[in-house]
């Protein structure tokens, strides 16, 4: 039904649903909870995203919500491709502030699992891209923080050309010795 895979930090996953193609183009069960509950992963999900970059060289993030309102997410790319980023801000792990990347894309047809207690962010890697992803708690603007894309304490290896485009809130955003992570 779907193919899963451990992406190296507790809990991060390739996801990447069936395609059935034929004459007519294709059908794919893009998510399913029983079929996600058997591969581990057991959220319920309560807002869907949508978020569309004019070109490549945008970064969204890096950006997570605190508890009681951190979220699980679920993000695929329904057009263009994004490398996108997991970073693990549980201050009692043994993997904190490691992260994790992974190329998603329309062209793949794969999506990736952030479970919370992970700052999520991606770059664009093609112009008109859009981005779809589920996620676990509802949108909450006081308990939703950022943390900088380029802190060199988590060391993000972005696919970058130049300088990305990233909004003033995430040029504003704090280093990850700086944050207040709740947990
Ligand atoms: C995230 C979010 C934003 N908004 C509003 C707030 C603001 O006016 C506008 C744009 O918000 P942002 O600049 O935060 O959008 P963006 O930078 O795309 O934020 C997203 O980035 C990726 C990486 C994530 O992981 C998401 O959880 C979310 O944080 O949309 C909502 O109404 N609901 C939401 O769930």
């Amino acid at each position: 039904m779907l193919e899963v895979r451990p992406l190296g930090l507790e809990g991060v996953l390739e996801i990447i649903p069936r395609k059935h193609a034929d004459e007519r183009g294709f059908f794919s069960e893009v998510w399913r909870e029983d079929a996600l509950k058997d591969a581990g992963v057991d959220v319920t999900f309560v807002q869907d995203n949508h978020s569309f970059s004019k070109t490549r060289g945008v970064v969204r993030g890096l950006h997570f919500q605190l508890p009681p309102f951190a979220q699980d997410k679920l993000v695929r790319v329904t057009r263009g491709a994004i490398f996108d980023v997991a970073v693990d801000i549980r201050r009692d792990s043994s993997t904190y502030g490691r992260w994790v990347g992974l190329t998603v894309s329309a062209a793949q047809w794969n999506q990736i699992f952030i479970p919370r207690g992970f700052a999520h962010g991606f770059l664009t890697i093609e112009d008109g891209t859009e981005v779809v992803y589920k996620v676990s708690a509802p949108y909450s603007p006081q308990h939703d923080r950022g943390l900088r894309f380029d802190d060199p304490a988590i060391g993000v290896d972005w696919p970058l050309d130049g300088e990305p485009l990233l909004s003033s809130k995430d040029t504003a955003a704090p280093l990850l010795a700086d944050l207040e992570t709740g947990s």
